[in-house]
């Protein structure tokens, strides 16, 4: 079987970071998106960049860059559609998705999705870390999907939906649930002081 595709979700605002664009922030010699494509290349057949705007700040990187296939920043599902047809095109059928603004989510990320997608049958498998409080908290950018929901995707967007986990129960999503110990792998970039966060931790902990 082939691995599945991989995107990277970066089309969102920053808003508390200020603006621009999260992933080019510096971090550890590189940037934070330096860091996700490393940790996701490899568990992927080929990789995309979703942001919106004027390409070529990223074209250093080297990955297609697709904007979102719905208009107005309407949250991270709009990235997932613009993966699913990018992936649609190459006659791929999965989509590994990550966010660009988290560092240092798990190596077997796509492998235990995909076992998780299986297992349940299901066509989206979604991260999750387990709270021993609350339960699995979701993560709702780092999931499988499969290709074939990419219609009923577009239509839900355009119908208003905007929550990813209230399309993802629609469709009896899987989970994989991650160790959160050391250190929550999901751990990601929102303001400056998680900028300094994330850096400490890539001197001490990774
Ligand atoms: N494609 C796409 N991705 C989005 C959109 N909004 C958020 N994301 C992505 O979803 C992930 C989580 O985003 P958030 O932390 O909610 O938003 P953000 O833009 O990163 O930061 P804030 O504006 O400070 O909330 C990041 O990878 C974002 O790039 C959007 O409208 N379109």
């Amino acid at each position: 079987m082939t691995k599945p595709v991989g995107i990277i979700l970066a089309g969102g605002l920053a808003t508390r970071m200020g603006g621009g664009d999260k992933g080019l922030l510096p971090l550890g010699g590189g940037t934070l998106l330096s860091q996700v494509i490393d940790r996701l290349a490899p568990q992927v057949e080929a990789l995309a960049l979703n942001a919106n705007g004027d390409p070529t700040r990223f074209e250093n990187l080297g990955l297609p860059v697709l904007p979102d296939s719905i208009d107005g920043y309407v949250g991270p599902l709009a990235g997932v559609l613009s993966g699913l047809d990018w992936a649609a095109s190459r006659g791929a059928t999965q989509v590994i998705s990550a966010a660009a603004d988290t560092p240092f989510f798990p190596r077997d990320l796509a492998e235990r999705l995909t076992q998780a997608a299986t297992d349940a049958q299901s066509p989206i498998a979604l991260a999750a870390t387990n709270d021993p409080e609350r339960g699995p908290m979701r993560q709702p950018t780092f999931g499988l999907w499969d290709v074939a929901l990419r219609q009923d995707l577009r239509n839900a967007l355009q119908g208003g939906l905007r929550k990813v986990v209230q399309w993802t129960d629609k469709h009896g999503a899987a989970m994989a649930i991650f160790d959160p110990a050391p250190f929550d792998p999901f751990f990601n970039v929102n303001t400056p002081e998680d900028l300094a966060r994330a850096q400490n931790l890539l001197e001490t902990a990774t």
